[in-house]
């Protein structure tokens, strides 16, 4: 059992580490010029990040998840704390789906969001990834 933790804490930094960077590399793409070489770098930076690292670890954090929900009854779905640690992963999930879509429109010169838009959304990660961490490590509910 720790060591499918091990490997779900590991998957998660990844991940998170992704769900972290893409966002702020976006509020500079949004103000370089359309066609620039600065332009072209980002969209190979967005790219490779999201499709190597992002979501593989993604995949990852799900399986190794539920492999101790399912594999070790590390967690109930009659437990609180898991029903908002699952929502939260749910909408990081979600946040996920959202940012790759991002990468698409800015791969075609495409984005119509500013670079506030992008730093606002940059929060949205750590606020989930605070309300995850304390739900399954200090499990208040
Ligand atoms: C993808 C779906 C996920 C599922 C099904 C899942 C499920 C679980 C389960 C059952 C445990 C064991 C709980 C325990 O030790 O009592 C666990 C541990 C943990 N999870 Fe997740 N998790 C998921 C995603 C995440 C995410 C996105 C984060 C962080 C942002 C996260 C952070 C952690 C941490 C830090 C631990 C270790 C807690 C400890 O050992 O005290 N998990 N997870």
């Amino acid at each position: 059992m720790l060591w499918v933790k091990s490997l779900h804490i590991i998957s998660i930094i990844a991940w998170m580490a992704g769900m972290l960077y893409l966002p702020r590399l976006m509020v500079y793409h949004a103000d370089a010029e359309k066609g620039s070489t600065q332009s072209e770098t980002f969209k190979i930076m967005e790219r490779r990040l999201l499709k190597a690292i992002m979501t593989p670890a993604m995949i990852a954090s799900w399986v190794f998840g539920l492999w101790l929900v399912f594999g070790f009854q590390m967690a109930s779905f009659t437990d609180i704390w898991f029903l908002i640690k699952f929502a939260g992963v749910l909408l990081l999930s979600g946040m996920h789906g959202f940012l790759a879509r991002q990468v698409k429109d800015f791969a075609k010169d495409q984005n119509q969001n500013s670079a506030k838009f992008f730093r606002m959304i940059n929060e949205v990660p750590t606020l989930l990834m605070v309300i995850i961490v304390i739900m399954v490590v200090v499990k208040p509910f």
